[in-house]
């Protein structure tokens, strides 16, 4: 595949982004890859059969659409899964070679089970023949063997979430438990996964713990087969039999009674002072799907965001995977100005920073040259990108207009209705209006639980206000520039 067509790839995708939103586009698309590209169709491929019916169920002309945007002549979108071992950045890796014989990875190790429960990649042993059929279709997802904290590098971004993680992981079984649920939610590739499954690999030392790591996607598999073969209580017994619960990606729940089930699995729990963690790509409040009582009892624990990677995490990322490679393949070096030219330009996410090393992995193992600059600058040119602004949540907003009129957060979302706060507040739903994606109904529930009208006149308020009054103005710009920062 050429490097043409990446470059359309992310103009499609950057088409199908400004189409869909930044919400919907980082739950379903940011993980499809571009397989190939034969004259009238495009393979596509996805890591999960979920995503690949969900994809094509709700999505497939739009897909369509974007590409003929680009490509007029494309008439076949063709989407398929990728294979479980094959991480996204692996694939990426055979591509300039060739994508159908080439796989590179650094470690060959089949995956694990996701149930730990005293030996690695045992399933649960089964009590009753109901049981066990439940068990079978909650055998807990594949772990990877590479997701552990000893490969887990610990930065500004993520080190209250792993020092969380850790705490849960090295607990013992009848500890006091210290936030229930460990809620970790980051933007795509920013490390969740890993740290979860850290946690499950972890979890079980000394054997006496039960651990079960789940993706969302095998929840919804899990009990809605569980219903077709009438063994939800055997279900729901696995499930509560846990001492640590991992739920991976939250946000992609989905289904009435589904919900229903986690919310009751969920308190039963927590209840129980059985530990759960749950990642996702987004704050608990704003799980729109999920029934209100559900998000605050997410939100009653433990939150943590893991941040974007600055440039020295990123750095260190890549040296600390050069010596994994290593390892496996001692001729594989990457000069110290590579690395730092790698760190200062894939600018994005952990997954893009693994892709840029396995295609210079894969490079130095089928042709058994060194690794030079020229060599890296070619390699990685479509995983350069420009930086953009950060993005602003509608917390930081809350926190960092309280801080400059000196209220409280809380007053921000309280009813209270006395001139010093009153302001602040509307300052702080204009800049989430104007600096955020969020709708006024969904900006209106975030504070307090505001009518979208009361947004909306803030919004207009502060706009006529702005125009006519320059020492507002400028003071709202540098409320702009610290959340920049
Ligand atoms: N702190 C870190 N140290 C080392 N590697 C990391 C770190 N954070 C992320 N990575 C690596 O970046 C890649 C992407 O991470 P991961 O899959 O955990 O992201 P994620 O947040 O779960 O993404 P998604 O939202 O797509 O599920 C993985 O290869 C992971 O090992």
């Amino acid at each position: 595949m050429t490097n043409n067509h990446q470059e359309r790839w992310t103009r499609v995708k950057g088409r199908l982004r400004a189409e869909v939103g930044e919400d919907i586009f980082s739950s379903w698309f940011a993980r499809m890859e571009l397989e190939s590209v034969e004259s009238e169709t495009v393979r596509l491929s996805v890591p999960t059969r979920f995503l690949k019916s969900w994809i094509q169920s709700h999505y497939a002309e739009r897909v369509l659409a974007c590409w003929q945007g680009e490509e007029p002549l494309v008439r076949r979108i063709d989407l398929s899964v990728r294979s479980t071992m094959m991480r996204p950045a692996a694939a990426a890796t055979a591509r300039p070679v060739s994508p159908a014989t080439v796989t590179v990875r650094h470690d060959p190790a089949p995956a694990g089970f996701g149930v730990l429960n005293g030996h690695a990649a045992a399933p649960v042993p089964a009590a009753t023949p109901a049981t066990a059929s439940a068990h079978d279709s909650i055998g807990g997802s594949p772990l990877d063997p590479r997701l552990t904290f000893d490969s887990f590098v610990v930065g500004r971004a993520n080190s209250l979430a792993h020092a969380a993680a850790k705490q849960v992981a090295t607990a013992r079984r009848g500890d006091p438990v210290m936030f229930n649920p460990l809620y970790v939610h980051a933007a795509v590739g920013l490390g969740k996964t890993h740290l979860l499954q850290a946690i499950a690999w972890a979890g079980n030392a000394g054997g006496e713990r039960r651990v079960l790591y789940l993706t969302a996607e095998k929840f919804v598999y899990g009990f809605v087969s569980s219903l077709r073969t009438q063994t939800t209580l055997a279900f729901k017994e696995v499930l509560r039999a846990t001492d640590v619960l991992l739920i991976d990606d939250l946000q992609f729940l989905q289904g009435k009674s589904t919900f229903a089930e986690f919310s009751h699995t969920l308190n039963a729990m927590i209840d129980a002072g059985r530990q759960v963690v749950v990642a996702a790509d987004r704050p608990p409040l704003d799980l729109e799907n999920m029934d209100d009582r559900v998000r605050s009892r997410l939100a009653g624990g433990l939150v943590v965001e893991m941040g974007s990677f600055g440039e020295d995490l990123r750095l260190e990322i890549l040296q600390a995977r050069v010596a994994s490679a290593r390892s496996h393949h001692a001729a594989f070096d990457v000069p110290a100005p590579v690395l730092s030219f790698i760190a200062k330009s894939v600018t994005h996410n952990g997954r893009d920073l693994e892709g840029a090393l396995n295609r210079l992995l894969a490079h130095s193992k089928l042709t058994g040259q060194p690794v030079t600059m020229e060599l890296a600058e070619r390699e990685i040119r479509d995983l350069v990108r420009p930086q953009e602004p950060r993005k602003v949540k509608i917390e930081e907003i809350q926190r960092i207009v309280a801080r400059r009129y000196n209220v409280s957060r809380g007053d921000l979302l309280s009813s209270r209705r006395t001139a010093n706060v009153v302001r602040p507040r509307q300052i702080a739903m204009y800049l989430a209006k104007t600096l955020t994606l969020r709708s006024l109904p969904e900006i209106g529930r975030r504070f307090g639980g505001r009518d979208h009208t009361t947004v909306l006149h803030a919004v207009r308020k502060i706009e006529n206000l702005v125009g006519n009054d320059l020492a507002l103005a400028e003071e709202i710009e540098a409320i702009k520039r610290e959340l920049q920062e």
